[in-house]
């Protein structure tokens, strides 16, 4: 099974097609998390790691049965050094042991030798002494296109040796996107062209149902642009961020499918993990991530039906 195999199993085992986006802002963890780590450690970075992870437990407790996969962002734990990335390894440690997919949004890429690297690191298991090997618990990784192929290259490897996928920026969700990714050149406009090599990168590693591990990040807040990115892109799975917070609904996301009711998983950060925030759900952090993700997956799965894009 190829990663799009694997992540396609989870999305039928939850009948969801919702990503959880584990992007943990300090100040918006309960003050009863982070009040308690600071009596025990004080207001040093420690207290911020026992914070974030405690937080993100308790994200996963209460979402995993209606998630396919979360998405920890890595800024938001490599910011506070080696204490965040060790918050980022253990939630995604946790989050594997809860049954999850993960996808690690840390946005690589470089020349192909350093693209290696990042590949090993992220992916696959760079070797250190002699046997030594340290796997990647990621199943797949966001890559940004702009060094062209050989940057990809060793990616696609190595998703092809340890069954693991890769998104890459296609058409991203926030305001300026157009400034470089809408240019044209040659008729064809740049996030087109990303898409036709998209396609191209991912043809050897197509899986069992007709998806690649070479994936596509595509913008809830553009839903025409998703629609003529699903004709170039047949083949890949889209990784969808902007609904919620940044406004993309369930209906903006319907292009992003293909007919078969597949090939796009939805994201949601801020509106789920601090949902607690919000008037219509409960003040307890956990009860309210679960309305906002079982509110999100219906919203999905019923304007999913409503274009006849069925799923199951
Ligand atoms: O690659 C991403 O995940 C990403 C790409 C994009 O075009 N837009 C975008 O918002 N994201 C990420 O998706 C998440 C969106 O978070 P919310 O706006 O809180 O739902 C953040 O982690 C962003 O970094």
């Amino acid at each position: 099974m190829n990663f799009a195999d694997r992540l396609m199993e989870k999305v039928d085992e939850k009948r969801s097609h919702v990503c959880v986006g584990l992007d943990p802002r300090l100040d918006q963890i309960p003050t009863e998390i982070t009040d308690k780590a600071v009596a025990e450690y004080g207001t040093t970075l420690e207290a911020v790691y026992h914070s974030i992870l405690e937080f993100n437990q308790g994200i996963i407790d209460a979402v995993a049965d209606y998630a396919p996969i979360v998405k920890p962002q890595m800024a938001f734990y490599e910011q506070y050094g080696h204490w965040g990335v060790k918050a980022f390894e253990k939630t995604v440690a946790y989050a594997k042991e809860s049954g999850l997919l993960i996808i690690n949004d840390a946005k690589r890429n470089d020349i192909g030798s350093t693209a290696q690297a990042y590949a090993d690191g992220h992916l696959g298991s760079p070797k250190f002494w002699d046997e030594q090997k340290l796997e990647s618990n990621s199943d797949s990784l966001t890559v940004t296109p702009y060094l062209g192929s050989d940057g990809i290259n060793p990616f696609v490897e190595t998703c092809s040796d340890y069954d693991k996928g890769i998104f890459v920026l296609v058409k991203t969700s926030n305001p300026s996107s157009h400034e470089l990714q809408d240019l044209e050149s040659e008729g064809v406009k740049i996030y087109e062209k990303i898409a036709q090599l998209v396609s191209k990168w991912g043809e050897e590693v197509i899986g069992k149902r007709g998806y690649s591990a070479v994936g596509a990040v595509v913008g809830a807040t553009y839903p025409e642009e998703a629609a003529k990115l699903r004709e170039i892109m047949k083949n890949s799975y889209f990784l969808v961020p902007g609904y919620g917070a940044q406004g993309g609904t369930a209906a903006d996301v319907i292009p992003a499918f293909n007919g078969d009711g597949y090939g796009a998983i939805i994201n949601s950060s801020r509106g789920i993990i601090f949902a607690y925030q919000q008037d219509r759900y409960s003040d307890d952090y956990q009860e309210a991530a679960r309305e906002a993700i079982i509110e999100m997956r219906e919203a999905i799965n019923q304007a999913l039906a409503k274009a006849g894009k069925i799923s199951w």
